[in-house]
């Protein structure tokens, strides 16, 4: 396609042709989510009927989630094109509305990482938003003037790790916000299962539930070591199956709970090193040699829903289960004193 032109790759980060080809295309191939699924199926059927643009679309939740997945099919479901570009990328207001105004009407426009737009850029979106309008400013000082243009209908999909990150403006004018939540380990076997078949890799029902255990509730994780294992299969000469997948998930030093090297270094630097917290995120951050924001969007949101961490206002607190995981007794008391505080 050559319109491309400016607009990033969405499948660029953290992807490689292989998860494009695995890469669900409908509703019906798209695995899990039930409820936010559900209710999406409503509103395209919907924004359909009435052959409206489908409402501005924000999905939200961890990494390899399938929020770029997710925003390909609604295009796809909604029978549009599909323009992607990323909030990084767009340096400049003009940018955005050299993007915008090449929209065919009802298109969608998926603006990953859209927590990190910068702010003259996301003043544009307001009125494009909730008007289909651009407001440009044209020429400078004394002269300039600001002139309106209409935009055709369209849908704005956002996708963000942390929905918590976007100014209160942006975050009101998507009316249908749809959190992801980590898969159960029945969904990534299917899911499993599927990509083997695609990729044509022989795997029992056992091997696939092994990998999935230990997927951290993530399909892009799941879709990771379906491919590692299937190396070491290869290398053994053995087919994936609960075994031949136990052992190469050992090597990859990926324990029965999906916790790997890194999380336990999280653990360990938590529980051993500040005392099991409170600590902050930053220090955690230092400590690990990791940026704060990987630590906050990629190791922390497995680790709390699994209850190994709480976040609390004062920062980090570990939870008996982080002692246990490490073989250590938790202190007693205390430690489920502070676990029960709030979230943030
Ligand atoms: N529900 C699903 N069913 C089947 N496969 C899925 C599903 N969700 C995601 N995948 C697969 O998992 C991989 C990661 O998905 P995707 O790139 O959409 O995640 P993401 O939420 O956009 O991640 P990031 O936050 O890093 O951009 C893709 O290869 C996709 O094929
Ligand atoms: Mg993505």
């Amino acid at each position: 396609m050559s319109r491309e032109g400016a607009l990033s790759d969405p499948n660029a980060q953290g992807g490689d042709a292989l998860d494009r080809a695995l890469r669900p295309q409908t509703f019906e191939d798209y695995v899990g989510q039930r409820k936010a699924k559900a209710n999406l199926k409503v509103y395209v059927e919907a924004a359909r009927g009435r052959k409206e643009a489908l409402d501005h679309v924000l999905l939200f939740g961890p990494p390899g989630l399938g929020k770029t997945t997710l925003a390909q099919i609604l295009a796809r479901e909604m029978g549009v094109g599909f323009r992607a570009t990323s909030g990084p990328v767009i340096a400049k207001a003009g940018d955005l509305a050299a993007i915008l105004t090449n929209l065919e009407p009802n298109d969608v426009l998926f603006i990953d990482e859209i927590h990190r737009l910068p702010a003259i850029v996301e003043e544009i979106l307001y009125p494009a938003m909730e008007d289909y309008a651009l407001d440009l400013v044209i020429g400078e000082g004394p002269a300039a003037r600001s002139v309106r243009l209409d935009l055709a209908p369209f849908t704005l999909v956002g996708a963000t790790t942390r929905a918590g990150l976007l100014a209160t403006p942006l975050r009101d004018r998507f009316g249908i916000p749809v959190r992801l939540e980590f898969y159960e380990p029945e969904e990534l076997g299917r899911i499993v299962m599927a990509a083997a078949r695609k990729l044509g890799v022989p795997i029992t029902e056992d091997g696939a539930v092994e990998i999935s255990a230990r997927a951290r509730g993530t399909p892009r994780i799941a879709l990771r070591l379906l491919r590692r294992v299937r190396d070491f299969a290869e290398a053994e000469g053995a087919d994936i199956n609960r075994a031949s997948a136990a052992r190469a998930l050992k090597r990859l030093e990926i324990d029965e709970d999906g916790l790997d090297a890194l999380d336990r270094r999280y653990l360990h630097a938590l529980v051993k090193t500040y005392a099991g917290g409170p600590v902050g995120a930053d220090t955690l951050a230092a400590a690990l040699s990791e940026a704060r924001d990987a630590v906050e969007d990629v190791i922390e949101p497995y680790l709390m829903q699994k209850g190994y961490v709480a976040r609390t206002p004062r920062g980090r607190v570990a939870a008996p289960l982080a002692y246990e995981r490490l073989g250590l007794k938790a202190p007693n008391g205390q430690q489920s004193a502070l676990f029960g505080e709030d979230e943030d």
